[in-house]
Order: structure tokens, then C-alpha cells, then sequence
């Protein structure tokens, strides 16, 4: 670990955003149970929020719509918590964090939440404690806290493979608008990969570009799947309605699972049909949010 020179205070307040995996190929299986993905992964701008400040021992508050779904778990196994201990054990610091999540996202669904809190951490207090690990370092401390870790710490759009720690920035996407919507229903991760019945996929063959958000949306509903959402929908019904709710939205481009589910989302082209299709399922009684996706990385 080598000392960082000077950080600002608005450094440490991170957003972690929501994971969508546009597509999710599951190409093989690791003689250790985990399974061999090949996937396009990109950030939406809908985010929880971590925020550090500092302090003699560590501690984490959480806030936000969907704080209390984290309040039955003990702190203790809160992926931030997590987080912050092995980068504290692996720098050397003895000092704590006085640490605070906004839980924005709904919690096991499927958009890699706790993934992003655990990358989102990992950044705010690499500047709190002014460390910075080497990268083959923080890139196996990412992927000891979960497999979607590493992808939500380069936080860029990116071809996701192995188990989720081969990475390949793709390039610059073309900018559109997604839709978010859950059931509120959640959904475990591993119970979805037991699940599964599905022989394994082939990798995915990318185009060198996509000239517009709309050929984006063709392609990935001509040549890529979610491997996941069958055995989602087996374990968990009501993400059919979901999916099905998304795809009625006018102007919407596909409707597809993220992840091992229950988010799924919707592509459209332009903002305003977005915000209706999220307000119009927000009106049936689900977790829907619109935002901004693709176009050069923040
Ligand atoms: C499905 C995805 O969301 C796609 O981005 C991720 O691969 C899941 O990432 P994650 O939630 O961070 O997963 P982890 O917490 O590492 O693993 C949870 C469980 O999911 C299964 N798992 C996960 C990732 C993977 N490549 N193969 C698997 O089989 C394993 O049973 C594992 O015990
Ligand atoms: N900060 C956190 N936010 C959300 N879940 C957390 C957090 N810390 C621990 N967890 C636990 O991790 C599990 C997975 O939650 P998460 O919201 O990350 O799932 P997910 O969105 O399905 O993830 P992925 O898309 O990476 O599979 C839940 O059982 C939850 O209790």
C-alpha cells in the first residue's frame, strides 16, 4: 500500500450504483460449483449511497427506503461492514470509519446492491484512510466479498466473464433510458443458479459498435439472453408479470432480467416514455424507477 497525497471531502460520499446485466450467459460450470458467465454489464444512474467520515472504530448507519430490509441481518455480515474490514486488514489501519449506506435499491434483487455498497466502500475509504492497495490486491479483496464486486468497482460498462473477474471495458455505449422495476419479492442468488435446468451457452459474439440505442436494443434481444430468468420465474412468479408489465410500456425497446432476479428492466429510447412506463408501474404497487444509462462514463 502506498499513501495517497491529499483527498477532498466530497470524496467521500460515493454512489453505488445499480448493476444491469443487459445479457447473462452462463457458459460453464467451475469444479467448485460457480458458474462461468459471459456477460454485458452496465450502471444505471439509480444508486445507493455510501458516505465516511472519521472515526476512532468502525461503524455502519443505515438509511434510506430500504434500510430496514437490512435490519433483520446482523451488521456485522453487511457487505459494507465486510468491505471495510478486509481493506482495513490488508492496508495495516488500526483507525476505524463512521460509515453511513442510503439504501435506495431493493435488497436481493438481482442489480448487485450490496455489490455496489461493497465497491462504493472500498473507494470512499481508500481516500478517508489515504491507502491505496495495489491493484491485483483490491481486485482480490473485490472478489473475496462476492463475484459481482470486481465489475461494480471499475464501475464502467463492461464485458464480465469468468466468474465476474475477467473485465473488458466495452466501448462507449450508445445513451438511452432504462426502466427498473421489482415486485418486491426477494430473490437469493444461489437458490436461482440451483435452479437452473439449462444446458450452458455459447460466449457472446459483440459487434465493434452499436450505432444507436435502438440497435443496441436489437442486438441484444437477437443474440443474447438472461440464462437466469427461467429459474427466476420458476422460483419466484411474479417477475413474469414484472417483465410482462415492463414490455407493454410504450416505447419500450426489450424488457429483460437483470442478474438472478427479481429486477428486471426496460430499454427505451427517449426519457418521457421511460418516467411514464416507471410511474405507471409504481401505480400497480411496485418498486419501478427510470433513469439515464449508457453515453460517454461519468
Ligand atoms: C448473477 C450475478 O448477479 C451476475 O452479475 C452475479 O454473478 C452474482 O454475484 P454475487 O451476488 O456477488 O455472487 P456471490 O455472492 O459471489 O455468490 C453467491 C452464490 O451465487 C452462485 N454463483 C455466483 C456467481 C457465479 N459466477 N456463479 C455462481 O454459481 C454461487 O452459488 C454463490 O455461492
Ligand atoms: N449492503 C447490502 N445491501 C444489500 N444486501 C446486502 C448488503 N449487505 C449484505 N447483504 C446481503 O446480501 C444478499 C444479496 O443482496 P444484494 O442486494 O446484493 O443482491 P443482488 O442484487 O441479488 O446481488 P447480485 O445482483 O450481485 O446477485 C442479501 O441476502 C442481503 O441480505
Amino acid at each position: 500500500m502506498s499513501a495517497v497525497t491529499s483527498e477532498a471531502a466530497s470524496d467521500l460520499s460515493v454512489l453505488a450504483r445499480a448493476k444491469v446485466n443487459l445479457a447473462l450467459q452462463v457458459t460453464g460450470r467451475r469444479a467448485d460449483g460457480y458458474h462461468l458467465l459471459d456477460s454485458l454489464v452496465v450502471f444505471a444512474s439509480i444508486a445507493d449511497r455510501i458516505s465516511v467520515a472519521p472515526a476512532e472504530a468502525l461503524s455502519l448507519r443505515v438509511a434510506g427506503p430500504f434500510g430496514a430490509a437490512l435490519a433483520g441481518a446482523p451488521d456485522a455480515d453487511n457487505l459494507v461492514l465486510r468491505a471495510a474490514r478486509s481493506l482495513a486488514g490488508a492496508a495495516g489501519i488500526a483507525s476505524g470509519a463512521s460509515i453511513v449506506l442510503e439504501k435506495n435499491l431493493p435488497v436481493a434483487s438481482g442489480i448487485g446492491g450490496g455489490s455496489a455498497d461493497a465497491a462504493a466502500t472500498l473507494l470512499a475509504l481508500q481516500r478517508l484512510w489515504r491507502v491505496r492497495p495495489d491493484p491485483a490486491a483490491l481486485a482480490g479483496i473485490a472478489l473475496g466479498l462476492g463475484a459481482d464486486v470486481p465489475v461494480c468497482l471499475d464501475g464502467r460498462p463492461c464485458r464480465m466473464r469468468g466468474i465476474g473477474e475477467i473485465l473488458d471495458p466495452l466501448p462507449t455505449l450508445p445513451q438511452g433510458w432504462i426502466v427498473l422495476a421489482n415486485a418486491g419479492i426477494p430473490v437469493a442468488t444461489p437458490a436461482v443458479f440451483r435452479a437452473r435446468k439449462a444446458g450452458f451457452s455459447p460466449q457472446l459474439c459483440l459487434p465493434a459498435h452499436f450505432a444507436d440505442f435502438r440497435a443496441l436494443a436489437d442486438w441484444l434481444r437477437l443474440h443474447s439472453v438472461n440464462d437466469l430468468e427461467a429459474a427466476a420465474v420458476a422460483i419466484c412468479p411474479p417477475i413474469a408479470g414484472v417483465l410482462a408489465g415492463l414490455a407493454a410500456g410504450p416505447g419500450c425497446l426489450l424488457a429483460r432480467m437483470s442478474g438472478s432476479g427479481g429486477t428486471c428492466f426496460a430499454l427505451h429510447d427517449d426519457a418521457a416514455s421511460a418516467a411514464a412506463s416507471a410511474q405507471r408501474l409504481s401505480a400497480q404497487g411496485w418498486w419501478a424507477r427510470s433513469g439515464r444509462l449508457g453515453g460517454d462514463p461519468a
